[in-house]
């Protein structure tokens, strides 16, 4: 399983959980990547943890003001980046122009979408991932998977059903190693999470205890 933490713009210290991270990813195997903000790409991808951007925009290098550029992302030291996030929906075709970005970055791509239809749809771009997160169950208590555990079957049925080389994850709720594993037997082959980490007040034992049965 592959585990995603997505800072957002919590007020975590993003070196701090990317070095705990790192640690965990060591110790137990288990592939976790950092999603910070594109300011600290940098500053975590020192740390050594694998690094992805949480957004890149469609556009190329040019006159494109507050855009986020692949190559840079990448120059940073991001080695992947999600993208239309729910809380950063994007229109079908700057996802498509994003993904174009990226792979000319050689940054992996995760799209995300809200069910089982736009997963479909986001999987006929071509990325290496599609993320399932329904809106309603993200900042929860209670994971997706034990919540809806439906959208991810769902899910994983649509992405397979266009292109069954997409990988497909699932997020929202997550935040113990039963929630991975339950994930797990739904078809998923990784997860996204944040509060779980970003918001626990030791994150290095939340990351510990979340991957333990894995490990
Ligand atoms: O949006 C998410 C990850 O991208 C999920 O957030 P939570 O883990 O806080 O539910």
């Amino acid at each position: 399983m592959f585990v995603l933490v997505n800072l957002k713009a919590y007020p975590c210290d993003p070196v701090a959980v990317a070095e705990a991270a790192r640690d965990v990813a060591e110790a137990s195997g288990v592939r976790i990547a950092i999603a910070p903000q594109a300011a600290d790409l940098a500053a975590v991808a020192e740390t050594g943890v694998e690094t992805w951007a949480q957004h890149v925009s469609p556009n190329d290098y040019g006159s494109h003001t507050g855009s986020t550029l692949a190559e840079r992302a990448a120059a940073a030291g991001a080695e992947g980046t999600l993208l239309n996030h729910s809380e950063n929906r994007m229109k079908l075709a700057d996802i498509d122009a994003s993904i174009t970005a990226a792979e000319r970055a050689d940054l992996e791509t995760c799209v995300c979408g809200n069910n089982p239809a736009q997963i479909g749809a986001v999987a006929a771009l071509g990325p290496d991932a599609v993320a399932v997160e329904p809106p309603e169950l993200i900042g929860g208590d209670v994971s997706v998977a034990s919540a809806d555990p439906d959208i991810v079957r769902d899910a994983v049925a649509a992405a397979e059903a266009v292109d069954d080389d997409v990988d497909v994850y699932c997020g929202a709720g997550i935040s113990t190693g039963d929630d991975l594993n339950a994930a797990a037997d739904l078809g998923a082959s990784g997860v996204l999470l944040a509060s779980g980490v970003a918001k626990a007040d030791d994150p290095r034992a939340a990351l510990e205890a979340l991957v333990e049965p894995l490990a």
